[in-house]
């Protein structure tokens, strides 16, 4: 079991910051990257761990507190996995729309019964920067990809996201919701678990 008082919260990324923040709730005092660097590290691993390590160590660097990182994405199964790690980048640095559209493109024609996906999370801990065993969850969600989005909450693929338990697109759940079901719900309870909170 670990206690920290504080932790960095090491993403750029509005949308995960409010879940991770809403999920870790009053357990901890949470502080943002944004507080110590406008400087996002180039995420350079192959993997979702490998590159939630290298956000986590960069933040844990550069604030000299333990940090936090999310990596995480949308693997599509008729896609082979993509865009996977490099779903933020898929349109090539454009955004969430632009990746939207992208995927909604390229999945053009593809039937619902072959639009199967999961989104995955990968969370890294690092109580500081040199931590040689970092604490490592991850959480899957699997789901469908829409033909049109849908809804107005969430962020980045969320509108295009079809969850079966709920009957509705991820960005038409209200945020409690979503914090209850998805990848990263899931990924969370397990570090809470394994850190005792
Ligand atoms: O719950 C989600 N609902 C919708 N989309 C999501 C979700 N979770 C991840 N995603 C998408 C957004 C982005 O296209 C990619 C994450 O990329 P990823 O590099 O981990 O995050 P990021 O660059 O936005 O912020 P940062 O690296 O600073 O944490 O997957
Ligand atoms: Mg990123």
């Amino acid at each position: 079991m670990m206690h920290f008082n504080e932790l960095v919260l090491a993403s750029h990324n509005a949308g995960k910051l409010k879940e991770l923040q809403a999920m870790l709730g009053e357990s901890v005092r949470v502080r943002s990257i944004a507080e110590f660097t406008d400087v996002e590290p180039e995420e350079t691993g192959l993997s979702f761990v490998e590159n939630a390590i290298l956000k986590a160590r960069n933040a844990a660097r550069l604030s000299g507190l333990p940090a936090l990182a999310d990596d995480s994405g949308l693997a599509v199964d008729a896609l082979g996995g993509a865009p996977g790690i490099y779903s933020a980048r898929y349109a090539d640095g454009q955004g969430d729309a632009a990746n939207n559209a992208k995927l909604l493109d390229v999945l053009q024609g593809v039937p619902d019964a072959e639009r199967g996906a999961q989104f995955i999370c990968s969370l890294a801990l690092l109580r500081h920067a040199e931590d040689p065993l970092p604490i490592l969850c991850e959480g899957i969600w699997r789901g469908r990809i829409l033909h049109a989005a849908r809804g107005e909450h969430g962020f980045g693929y969320d509108p295009l996201f079809w969850v079966p338990e709920r009957d509705c697109s991820s960005a038409e759940l209200s945020p409690a919701e979503k914090n209850l079901l998805s990848h990263r719900a899931r990924a969370m309870a397990l570090l809470k678990q394994r850190l005792g909170l």
